[in-house]
């Protein structure tokens, strides 16, 4: 029952693993009776003062991730309208930014007029008049620019984000098999394009820089109506000083200290473990069935309850039991002093007014102006850290999402073009394989162990075995889903690594035994199978004609009629399956929905098609009817016409006995190889099952 996580946007340059076992980097505390947390210490710069929250790390890759800033920025202009966009936005934040500057100055400008007033008993009517005005003209200002602001900033902020979603998704659709499943390349997609946020994160690295640039300008501008307020005031500095210690420990300590740190959190409490299973199984509608067949409320509820009375208080999720428990620790000393610390420009004051009775009126003003004046410095400088902090993170995050972008596959792609000659796919492709040896990533197994074979130009091939023994990795590993570690597979006698992958899998139409139904239309689902012709409809009409098998389906979406008799399927009626969730929540049923996935592949894989000459099918019928199942072989066998056909099977039969040859494997080793008659007369395993399985039927 893991949580874990670092607070978004954090220490993302840090290097190096997150070992919970690992004692001298990582904390271990218990949250109650349920949670462990486990926390990483403080790195060696934590002992600066102050620099945990300054995060002095962060700031070390900045300048590693410049390159990639400027690409950033080369990229958002070639973007239509974006510098123009741009630039009215960077005017109207530079605008902004100084009038915090202009409204303090005109504050001190109030008060010099209320210290004049009380010195000499009169006002200069139309200087406070004017300036009045002016500090509210100031607040009317800002809020207009902050609107317009707002205005510019959404155009921009869909502009960017559109393009890099479609950068984004082109990166994810071209990453070939090995590389799309490794967990860190997933993480690092994860990182460089979170699904969860609003804005992309270029334009938050936009818009953190261009207000880190405001916020500085800000500092200037504020420090230099600071430096003019404290000139002419007796005690200033001191009085300044102390409001700035105030702001600074305030925001020192105004940090929870999980969202700075890498942490996870897990639990090994049989008790909680059990109750968020069961709170799961009763959410979840697969269980459903099951728990009214089997009448099993009761007895879950009774467990349920059982579980939250034994753990009272720690029965929560993590962040719920956290909260309460770091509410419960003793504050720090930092906190304990800071109300004091508020009120010392007060005291200090009080003390001078009582040295110095005559100017009370006067320092009062004084008092005000230099406590507000160096509190909203202070603020915003302060911020102006926080921001540097949050510019690195997002500098490291668009280096990360640039090295995504150009992330490279594993599977090297050739250089020769195939075929030279298109007419030659006409009578198929040879394939053959030498001592070819496999493991699949992450596994320490042989899926296939100095595999040998070779299928001639043309030729039926059937691939048999039990469940396990590597039919079709020999499928996966023809279309180069994956690389052999050793040994060599030559298509039409040449080496497959030289050849170009997009031409090798052009040359070939695949069924894979795990297909997959994209949450599209019916009529898209197919057309996928050959995107060259997705417009063609006749051609559509053909492949689900040929998918297709002789019962009449309803689709809870349309009506696909009996397409075994040559009837039209017409796609008007065949409303999209656009917008499923998953195979469960449409009502096809296996079968049905295999058809579809064989459709997919007939867009490519008929006799007259010039560009294929190799059909590859991984258990075709494993969800279809008997009668289907023969249906389909037949029409399998006309269609290849003397194209190389290789089919992926645990059944013996029809199909069999037409092969050219057979390869029979065992635990990722060919065992027998030969046609039907040749593997009878030879007595061995294959003989065997098809006997056994033919005295079945006496
Ligand atoms: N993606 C994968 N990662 C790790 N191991 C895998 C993966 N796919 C298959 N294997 C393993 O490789 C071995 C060969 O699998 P393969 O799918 O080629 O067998 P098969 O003969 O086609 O089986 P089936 O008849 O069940 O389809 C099996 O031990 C399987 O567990």
């Amino acid at each position: 029952m893991p949580r874990g996580g670092r607070r978004l946007g954090t220490h993302t340059n840090r290097k190096g693993k997150f070992d919970p076992a690992d004692e001298k980097h990582v904390k271990h505390t218990n949250i109650g009776k349920v949670w462990e947390l486990y926390e990483e210490r403080e790195p060696e710069l934590s002992k600066i003062p102050f620099s945990s929250r300054l995060n002095l790390e962060r700031y070390l890759g900045i300048y590693d991730s410049f390159p990639f800033v400027w690409r950033m920025l080369t990229d958002i202009g070639s973007i239509r309208a974006c510098w123009l966009y741009l630039a009215l936005y960077l005017a109207i934040q530079f605008a902004l930014s100084l009038i915090p500057a202009v409204q303090l100055w005109y504050s001190g400008q109030l008060l010099t007029i209320v210290g004049t007033a009380v010195e000499q008993r009169t006002v200069d009517k139309q200087l406070l008049l004017r300036v009045a005005s002016s500090r509210v003209a100031c607040s009317i200002i800002e809020l207009l620019l902050n609107h317009v602001s707002t205005l510019v900033s959404r155009p921009l902020n869909t502009r960017i984000k559109q393009h890099y979603t479609i950068r984004m998704f082109a990166v994810l659709a071209r990453l070939d098999v090995p590389t799309f499943d490794d967990p860190l390349v997933q993480r690092q997609l994860e990182q460089a394009f979170p699904t969860s946020s609003r804005h992309s994160v270029v334009w938050r690295t936009v818009v953190s820089s261009i207000h880190m640039g405001s916020t500085a300008v800000m500092v200037v501008s504020q420090l230099s109506v600071l430096f003019n307020v404290l000139k002419n005031q007796q005690d200033g500095p001191l009085l300044a000083l102390l409001s700035f210690s105030h702001s600074l420990l305030s925001w020192t300590t105004d940090t929870h200290s999980l969202f700075s740190r890498v942490w996870a959190a897990t639990t090994q409490n049989d008790d909680y473990i059990k109750l968020s299973g069961l709170r799961k199984s009763v959410s979840a509608p697969a269980h459903r069935k099951e728990i009214v067949a089997g009448n099993m409320w009761e007895y879950m509820h009774s467990e349920y309850q059982r579980c939250i009375n034994k753990l009272g208080e720690d029965a929560g999720e993590f962040w719920d039991v956290y909260a309460t428990w770091n509410q419960r620790r003793f504050p720090s000393f930092t906190s304990i002093i800071r109300r004091p610390l508020h009120e010392l420009p007060q005291i200090v004051f009080t003390l001078r007014a009582v040295q110095y009775p005559a100017s009370i009126p006067l320092s009062l003003a004084s008092l005000n102006l230099i406590t507000s004046t160096s509190a909203s410095f202070s603020r915003t400088l302060l911020k102006l850290f926080d921001e540097t902090g949050t510019i690195s993170d997002n500098f490291a995050t668009i280096r990360k999402m640039y090295e995504t972008i150009n992330l490279p596959n594993r599977i090297p792609d050739g250089t020769i073009p195939y075929p030279e000659n298109h007419q030659s796919l006409q009578t198929g492709m040879s394939i053959e394989f030498r001592n070819v040896c496999f493991k699949y990533p992450e596994s320490n197994a042989y899926a296939l162990n100095n595999v040998s074979f070779k299928i001639e130009k043309g030729q039926l091939c059937v691939i048999l075995g039990q469940n396990g023994s590597g039919k079709s990795t020999i499928l996966k590993l023809i279309a180069r889903l994956y690389e052999p570690e050793e040994g060599e597979i030559l298509i039409d006698g040449r080496d497959i690594r030289t050849l170009k992958l997009a031409d090798l899998r052009r040359a070939t139409a695949v069924l894979f035994q795990d297909y997959t139904h994209f949450p599209l239309s019916i009529k898209e689902n197919i057309a996928l199978g050959d995107p060259g012709h997705s417009d063609d409809i006749e051609r559509i009409k053909e492949a689900a004609t040929l998918g297709w098998s002789v019962r009449v389906y309803r689709t809870p979406r349309g009506r696909i009629r009996d397409l075994s008799r040559q009837a039209a399927v017409s796609f008007g009626k065949i409303r999209g399956m656009g917008g499923m969730k998953s195979n469960e929540s449409t009502s096809l049923s296996g079968g049905q929905m295999q058809r579809i996935a064989l459709s997919r592949t007939f867009m490519r894989s008929s006799a007259s098609e010039p560009s294929v000459g190799l059909l590859l099918f991984d258990e075709p019928s494993a969800s279809l009817d008997p009668t289907a199942e023969h249906d389909l072989f037949e029409r399998l066998r006309l269609l290849r016409g003397q194209k190389t056909m290789i089919f992926s099977s645990h059944r013996f039969g029809n199909l069999t006995r037409h092969a050219d040859t057979i390869l029979y494997m065992h635990d990722s080793v060919i065992v027998e190889e030969g046609s039907h008659d040749e593997l009878i007369s030879a007595g061995g395993e294959y003989a065997r099952i098809w006997n056994l399985q033919a005295q079945a039927f006496l």
